[in-house]
């Protein structure tokens, strides 16, 4: 259940018209996502997506809505907020920040094959190139920060062995930070959670056709690097045991190179990246699990599973120079 804020028929109504977005015809709580207030409707005009904000703050979301604006006029196909006749497109809908996007077509694809990665890597590369010239800046905002103010709250309630083990990844992870190939990394908006759950594909001809990247609300300014590895850490692992799937690896990163090569940097720091994105959403995991937020609506997450995935990236690194380059198989 993800409608929070109740809206009625007549407000929905009202507020569309106000966007010049068409007369109401129907409209539907939606049922799926745990942050927020979210309505399908549909107008003589279009299907859209109607959010009441539950958390983030009308500070904060700017830079989401004004990003999915920019990428959407350069080509990427993301949510477009629809702007009123100011060019505002942070709205406010009783008494919550709220938007309104165009529905995407299709549905998120959770058992993705190689097809399906490659067309998120490109689109990937292309995102990461549309956002080169959009004018706002926020950091990550669960970036090493973060991870170094995060990581003594949830010591406590990890046994000896996983406390040092994500004591000794931090360490690793601010020693990476320090390192010039680091500062060298190239660096622009980047999604930052672009998980199966994240992306829609629709069907052209039988075949699966990206339709779309959204949620877009854990987005920054951070290396454009992270965001592949924690692509790679979702679309291309086994998910039951945390292993990656070289084919699928390769599928992605092949994809994304051939939209945007990687740099020597970039190339370097890959398996130090691969643990980094991997540490984020462990810890993030933890800290939704064992720090409940107050009067929270969300059902958290399985930590163990990035355990896993970190554990993998650490006893067996991926280095790009020998998963993209196998040897060939002898008879
Ligand atoms: N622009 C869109 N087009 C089509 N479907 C959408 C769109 N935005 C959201 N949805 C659908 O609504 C569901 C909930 O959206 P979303 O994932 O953004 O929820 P949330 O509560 O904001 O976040 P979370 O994923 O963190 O729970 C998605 O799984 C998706 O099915
Ligand atoms: N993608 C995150 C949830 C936050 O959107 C996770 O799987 O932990």
């Amino acid at each position: 259940m993800a409608v929070y804020t109740e809206v009625s028929l007549d407000e929905a109504s009202t507020f569309l018209s106000s966007l010049q977005l068409g007369t109401l015809q129907t409209m539907e709580g939606c049922s799926g996502g745990i942050e927020n207030t979210n309505y399908f409707v549909t107008t003589d005009q279009a299907p859209y997506v109607l959010t009441l904000f539950e958390r983030l703050t009308a500070q904060q979301l700017p830079f989401y809505l004004r990003l999915m604006k920019h990428l959407a006029f350069h080509g990427i196909p993301v949510p477009d907020p629809a702007a009123n006749r100011d060019g505002d497109v942070l709205h406010s809908l009783n008494g919550k920040p709220a938007a309104v996007v165009n529905r995407l077509k299709g549905k998120s694809e959770l058992s993705p094959n190689v097809e399906h990665c490659q067309q998120v890597g490109a689109m990937l590369a292309r995102m990461h190139l549309a956002g080169r010239d959009f004018g706002m800046q926020q950091p990550n905002l669960r970036a090493l920060a973060w991870w170094n103010e995060t990581v003594p709250v949830v010591l406590p309630h990890l046994e000896a062995p996983l406390a040092a083990l994500i004591q000794s990844e931090l360490a690793y992870q601010n020693h990476v930070a320090a390192q010039s190939a680091y500062t060298a990394l190239p660096r622009g908006a980047i999604h930052a959670d672009l998980f199966r759950d994240n992306v829609m594909f629709d069907k052209v001809n039988g075949e699966p056709r990206l339709s779309g990247f959204f949620d877009f609300y854990f987005a920054g300014t951070d290396a454009w690097l992270f965001d592949l590895a924690v692509c790679l850490n979702d679309w291309c692992i086994d998910l039951p045991t945390g292993v990656a799937d070289l084919e699928r690896s390769r599928a992605f990163v092949q994809a994304y190179e051939s939209v945007r090569p990687l740099t020597p940097q970039e190339r370097e720091l890959f398996p130090a990246m691969l643990r980094a994105g991997a540490l984020r959403f462990w810890l993030s995991r933890l800290w939704d699990w064992y720090l409940p937020r107050e009067a929270s609506m969300l059902k958290p997450h399985d930590p163990t599973h990035f355990e896993r995935v970190l554990k993998q990236r650490i006893a067996s690194p991926l280095t790009l120079s020998t998963f993209m380059n196998p040897e060939p198989h002898t008879a």
